[in-house]
């Protein structure tokens, strides 16, 4: 493998305009190896256009997208030192796994021994000789992961790698992610899902209208953009809302049912002991937390309304 201390991918006051569209705003942002970075946005919020800037597949409007503190095109042996999976589907389907991996192998001045090695590790070894036409879209992943780590590079950039693939599909790319972090590489994917960045990136920068909206490790994330609270069921909700605003805590009414209460800020056994004290009471008490996917909605739509 490349060296990967320095490996870096910055992104400096990045702009790309398509005609009237801004599809990337001025982003600016550091990715760092040794962890999984989620780059995370909406559809059309411009992550990809961000990803082809760094692959040197679309020229900036203005700023720059570097690869190890270069241009893509300054680096004397690109695949060796970034590989991507932009677009599984981009592969000629009556070529088998093995031709096609060759010839970027080929291309890029690595040697011919290197594909068999990812074809085993992307668990395509059997299916090597078939076309690519005839693969599914979940094989057609595996072996757009294994044309990006041809050239055992130090930078893997990948670009909504679980779509498609089942279940036991995406359990693989996730540890497989893992395992190239670990291995002190710089792994950069793409997903508008949060649910699939919660479970597997430790880093995330969020993006929406080409702007950058988070740039923060996951726990930070979590903690700073969901909210938890009390849900309390209760006849007695006029009661229980008096006393519990007496011992200083915001309470607000639920908007589809008025005999439940909804609590900020406070405990499940703080709110059962203001209800057992006020005398109200209580048939159902819940500590809640919003859902991750439910905050970068919000923040998204927030963002969106601002815009
Ligand atoms: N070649 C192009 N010509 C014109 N507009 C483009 C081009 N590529 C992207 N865009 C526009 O730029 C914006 C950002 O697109 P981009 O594909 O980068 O978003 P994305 O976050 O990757 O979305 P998705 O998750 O849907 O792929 C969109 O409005 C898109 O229509």
């Amino acid at each position: 493998m490349q060296n990967t201390t320095q490996a870096s991918l910055q992104a400096h006051d990045l702009v790309k305009r398509y005609g009237t569209v801004t599809a990337v705003d001025g982003l600016s942002f550091q990715v760092r190896p040794g962890i999984v970075t989620g780059f995370l946005g909406p559809n059309g919020a411009g992550k990809s256009t961000t990803l082809r800037m760094f692959l040197g597949l679309d020229k900036p409007t203005s700023g720059a997208a570097t690869v190890n503190g270069h241009r893509l095109h300054e680096l004397p042996h690109p695949m060796r030192v970034i590989g991507a999976m932009l677009d599984a589907r981009a592969v000629h389907p009556r070529r088998t796994a093995v031709d096609h991996l060759a010839s970027v192998a080929r291309a890029g001045g690595v040697p011919r021994g290197r594909v068999g090695e990812v074809l085993e590790l992307v668990g395509l070894a059997e299916a090597a000789s078939r076309p690519a036409g005839d693969f599914s879209l979940g094989m057609k992943q595996r072996l757009g992961i294994a044309t990006a780590l041809i050239g055992d590079p130090g930078i893997v950039i990948f670009d909504e790698p679980l779509n498609g693939l089942d279940p036991e599909g995406i359990r693989w790319a996730r540890s497989l992610m893992r395992e190239l972090a670990a291995e002190g590489r710089l792994v950069l994917f793409s997903s508008h899902l949060m649910g699939e960045m919660q479970l597997t990136a430790d880093h995330l920068i969020v993006i929406n209208h080409g702007r950058l909206l988070a740039d923060q490790p996951l726990d930070a994330f979590i903690a700073s953009h969901t909210n938890e609270y009390v849900r309390v069921r209760t006849p007695h909700a006029d009661v229980l809302r008096d006393a519990l605003r007496r011992a200083g805590l915001l309470v607000r009414a639920d908007a589809d049912r008025t005999d439940v209460l909804i609590v900020s800020g406070a405990t499940t056994e703080s709110v059962g002991r203001i209800a057992a004290a006020s005398g109200a009471e209580v048939f159902e008490l819940t500590l809640v937390r919003d859902s991750l996917e439910d905050a970068f909605l919000a923040m998204t739509t927030i963002e969106q309304k601002a815009a």
